[in-house]
């Protein structure tokens, strides 16, 4: 409805002017994109809020051309009322892109007050030239908002359905895994040391298997627990205290072991407690491969993604694909399909880290997002997978086994502020995948 309405007062806009004011207007927002550009990513960079959501190179590689793009579209003077559908689906998918990342409406709005601004310092326009370039702007930025708050209301019911979703998958095994990895982790530190006298560094806790999980994982799972913060400090402590006093020549005393064994039976005390406060709760999972479901995409990536902005922490999206997944199902059955889809989402969970996320996109793809990593270590990981799919015997309903290969296809983070920028690289790559032969992986550039 709200819609309808703008579209019947754009047109009253596009009719508000002759054709050659619209022409004149057009040629004028032209001569100055580069300039308007310029100035609106100079007040939103210097705007604090406004700059924790945009990487500077990105600003000057990308987002600034795709402001002068999308100026020139919108006075474009051939737009004509039978184009406006058109027109303002575009604005829609603008504002989509704004929910995804974060950006408030507030700032949108800033940003377009400064385009007026500037347009009037610049043209000292006709109060009916300035007056169709304020509103063909306003009418744009409010079609944005629209479509902004129906996207961050849903981000927000997914996000909280992942959370109950990711605390409660398999979360027996979880929490039994997590156990495990953190007294992996002290029993290697302790033998370390018995064994080298202090010499060897060993991996800071919040790097090991335990901590990669608890930061990336388990924080978002039990998200305002007063146990979380508790577990962070006391990893902290760990890695910053205790740790660096038995390293280095002097041996490790015994009270020094004892601290350390009492602050990591504390993190275990409140990994236990944190666990207990969570119930079973089955929705959400994908039914299949008990993978995590495509809904869940935009919750887990903009986490991902406020991560690598804060933290510096960069991440991978692997898109893998199963290679002739069709003449499987041809020849062996649909059934035998499933199963072939089944070992490889186990597969895929045991060949990554805990901290990582798998997903299940839909059909025969699937989707791992590596957490902290470089373009060498996802390349390796996703090579990993490959060769793990490559050796495996997949096991048939009547069990006789064939061999099954897959496509990938990486991007690592770029500093892009819309997660499904770096979605499409990686698409692109997989695509690159297939072309090129399958069963292997390919890097996204550019
Ligand atoms: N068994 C089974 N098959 C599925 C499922 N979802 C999708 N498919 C089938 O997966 C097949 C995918 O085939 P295509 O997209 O042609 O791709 P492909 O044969 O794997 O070929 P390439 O990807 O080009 O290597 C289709 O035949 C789908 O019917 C599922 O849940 N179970």
């Amino acid at each position: 409805m709200f819609l309808d309405q703008l579209k019947q007062d754009y047109a009253i806009t596009l009719k508000s002017v002759t054709q050659s004011t619209r022409q004149q207007i057009a040629r004028n927002v032209c001569q100055i994109k580069a300039e308007l550009a310029e100035s609106f990513y100079e007040v939103m960079l210097s705007h604090k809020e406004a700059s924790q959501y945009l990487d500077n190179q990105v600003v000057q590689t990308r987002l600034k051309g795709s402001l002068q793009t999308w100026l020139t579209k919108l006075f474009d003077p051939n737009v004509g009322e039978e184009d406006l559908d058109n027109t303002i689906q575009t604005q829609l998918h603008i504002g989509e892109v704004h929910g995804r990342i974060n950006i408030p409406v507030h700032l949108v709005s800033r940003g377009g007050r400064v385009l007026k601004q500037e347009y009037l310092n610049r043209h000292s326009p006709s109060i009916e030239d300035f007056n169709f370039f304020s509103q063909l702007i306003d009418t744009a930025l409010e079609i944005m908002s629209i479509a902004y708050h129906k996207n961050s209301e849903r981000n927000s019911r997914e996000e909280e359905a992942y959370r109950l979703f990711s605390i409660t998958q398999n979360i027996g095994r979880e929490k039994e895994f997590q156990r495990a990895a953190l007294l992996d982790w002290e029993n290697e530190l302790l033998y370390s040391y018995a064994e080298a006298d202090g010499k060897n560094k060993v991996m800071r806790i919040t790097q090991s298997e335990f901590g990669l999980w608890f930061r990336h994982k388990g924080l978002h799972a039990f998200e305002g627990a007063p146990e979380c913060s508790q577990v962070l400090e006391q990893m902290e402590n760990i890695d910053n205290n205790l740790l660096p006093t038995l390293e280095g020549d002097a041996r490790p005393t015994i009270k020094h072991i004892r601290e350390l064994r009492a602050a990591l039976k504390n993190v275990l005390y409140c990994v236990d407690s944190l666990f207990q406060r969570s119930e079973e709760l089955e929705a959400g999972k994908d039914v299949l491969t008990r993978l995590l479901n495509r809904k869940f995409l935009p919750a887990v990536m903009s986490k991902q993604l406020e991560m690598a902005r804060r933290r510096g922490e960069k991440y991978a999206a692997l898109i893998i694909d199963v290679d002739h997944f069709k003449k499987i199902n041809d020849t062996y059955g649909h059934d035998n399909g499933d199963r072939v889809l089944q070992q490889l989402a186990v597969l895929l969970t045991n060949t990554t880290r805990s901290g990582d996320y798998t997903f299940r996109l839909g059909g025969e793809e699937f989707m791992v997002l590596l957490v902290d990593v470089d373009e060498k270590r996802a390349q390796m990981l996703a090579e990993k997978i490959r060769a793990a799919v490559f050796k495996e015997s997949f096991q048939l309903l009547d069990g006789q086994t064939i061999d099954v290969t897959v496509s990938i296809g990486i991007s690592v983070y770029s500093g892009h502020p819309d997660y499904q920028y770096d979605l499409t690289r990686a698409d692109e790559a997989l695509f690159k995948a297939k072309q090129s032969g399958r069963n292997r992986a390919v890097l996204a550039t550019g």
